[in-house]
């Protein structure tokens, strides 16, 4: 445990910041002994070698090889202990530029730094105990995600909303686990395992593992995002919806069947979802298009397929056709009853009516979708898991419980049941990072990126 194949004591250095031109860069050396090498290579040496943690240095930094000014910079100071990582670090404020951001390295490289690995410094961050693996989970998640919601909820990991669920989880195992252990100790007293484990507290515990497991897919949804297509037959008013969900004309509309040719699709948000919204051509029975027209619908069928939700439209002021609702897939399609405005009738049952010209019923439809996609609702300060890594050992974590209450039912040995107890507790200590092989280091923090 806490070996990793490559030293973790040498100074590091690395571009923190984007690599590219910008105002401002930020470097960052971290490592035992950093403040001395930079400050040998610092106009002010003094002022740096000085300067109290959480405070910045304003100097030039200088090439003592040949004495030349590198760059103008600030520097923020963190002494030992304290700071992102946890050891000595200095964070250099340079000129964006991408030659100066080169130099700098390479002076720094010549004066004895390492370039960083990617997450080196989290890394570092968790071997210092200034973070669990969650939380250092939880900074990975926050730089890649890809909706305010997705950041809303990692935001919220970092804080260390994973982390206290799963130490409350693994309180309760501890208990139970303290009970068990005593008596292992008097094997003398013949006490059974059904009379020390109550097997509701078992099955509680493995509730609230496996609920939390499965926010994973919630996780994923407003991280990841989901494909949502609009389909039916030719004129029932799709593009119509579609510009109205993107608030733009961004779909060609027309009373003309079969005006759209080709799918389109655009990126949006749908109550923090990000969704990929694809318009696709109409369908025709019967009648067949042209060649174009039939190759437009070939496609659109396998954007239709591949889609998550699939909002499938019925134009209300004709009515659904015999037959055009076969070969739906219930479990994917919401059914549209469009044109409200000037339907012959209310929607069928299933259906739900909206108008793409007045905007009836788009907000429920919003509603829907957000509901049919994530399945569940969210509430703002439920912790919600990104992690597959998370997700595995929590299911982990819970079979082992089933292991027990089967071990419980089955009247097995005290000792045996608790072998499952103490792998539900291994589980969810290599949640947080308690008992982790430098393996799984290496590879979680492998996915980073350098600087972080
Ligand atoms: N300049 C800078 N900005 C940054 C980071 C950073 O490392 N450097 N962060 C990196 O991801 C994030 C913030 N994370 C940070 C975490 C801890 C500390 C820190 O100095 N902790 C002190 C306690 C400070 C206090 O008293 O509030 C400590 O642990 O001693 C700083 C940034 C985002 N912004
Ligand atoms: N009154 C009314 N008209 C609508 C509504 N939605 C669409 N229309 C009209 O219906 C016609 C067809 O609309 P489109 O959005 O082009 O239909 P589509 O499903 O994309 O048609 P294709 O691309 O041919 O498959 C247009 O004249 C729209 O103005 C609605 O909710 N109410
Ligand atoms: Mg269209």
């Amino acid at each position: 445990m806490k070996s990793i194949s490559y030293d973790t004591s040498e100074p590091i250095i690395a571009l923190a910041s984007a690599w590219g031109e910008s105002a401002v860069a930020v470097l960052r050396a971290s490592g035992h002994g950093c403040i001395p090498l930079l400050a040998d290579c610092f106009s002010r040496s003094e002022a740096l070698l000085k300067a109290p943690s959480h405070t910045m240095v304003h100097g030039v930094l200088i090439d003592p090889a040949t004495g030349d000014a590198v760059d103008e910079v600030v520097c923020a100071v963190y002494r030992d202990g304290r700071g992102y990582t946890g050891e000595e670090a200095v964070e250099i404020f340079s000129h964006g530029s991408m030659p100066g951001i080169q130099l700098i390295l390479e002076t720094l490289r010549a004066r004895g730094f390492r370039d960083a690995r990617p997450g080196e410094f989290t890394l570092r961050a968790f071997l210092n105990g200034k973070i669990d693996l969650t939380r250092a989970e939880a900074v990975g998640e926050i730089i890649s995600s890809r909706s305010r919601a997705a950041h809303a909820m990692a935001l919220h990991r970092l804080e260390g909303s994973i982390f206290r669920r799963i130490d409350s989880f693994k309180e309760g195992l501890k208990k139970l686990l303290a009970v068990v252990e005593i008596q292992l100790d008097y094997p003398e007293d013949e006490v059974s395992a059904e009379d020390l484990i109550a097997e509701d507290d078992i099955l509680q515990l493995k509730g609230e593992l496996e609920t939390l497991a499965a926010t994973f897919s919630t996780g994923r949804l407003y991280q990841e995002g989901a494909r949502v297509a609009l389909s039916g037959r030719t004129n029932a008013g799709k593009s119509s919806l579609f510009n109205l969900f993107v608030r733009e004309d961004r779909s060609i509309v027309s009373d003309i069947h079969g005006t759209t040719r080709d799918f389109v699709h655009e990126q949006l948000s749908i109550r923090g979802i990000p969704v990929t919204l694809y318009d696709t051509a109409g369908l025709r029975h019967g009648e067949t298009g042209d060649t174009v027209e039939r190759e437009g619908i070939r496609r659109s069928g396998l954007v239709t397929r591949e889609a998550d939700l699939v909002l499938y439209l019925v134009d209300g002021s004709t009515g659904v056709r015999t037959g055009e609702l076969e070969g739906l897939d219930p479990g994917k399609t919401l059914l549209l009853w469009n044109k409200a405005d000037i339907a012959n009738g209310p929607a069928p049952e299933g259906f739900l009516s909206v108008s793409a010209v007045t905007g009836e019923g788009f907000a429920l439809l919003e509603e829907e979708i957000c509901r049919r996609l994530s399945g569940v609702k969210i509430g703002a300060d439920e912790a919600v898991i990104d992690s597959l890594r998370q997700r595995d050992l929590l299911v982990r974590s819970a079979e082992s419980l089933a292991q027990v209450l089967e071990g419980l039912d089955a009247g097995m040995p005290l000792d045996a049941v608790t072998v499952d107890l103490r792998d539900a507790m291994d589980a969810l200590g290599e949640i947080t990072g308690e008992v982790t092989s430098a393996e799984v280091l290496e590879d979680m923090f492998s996915r980073f990126c350098v600087g972080k």
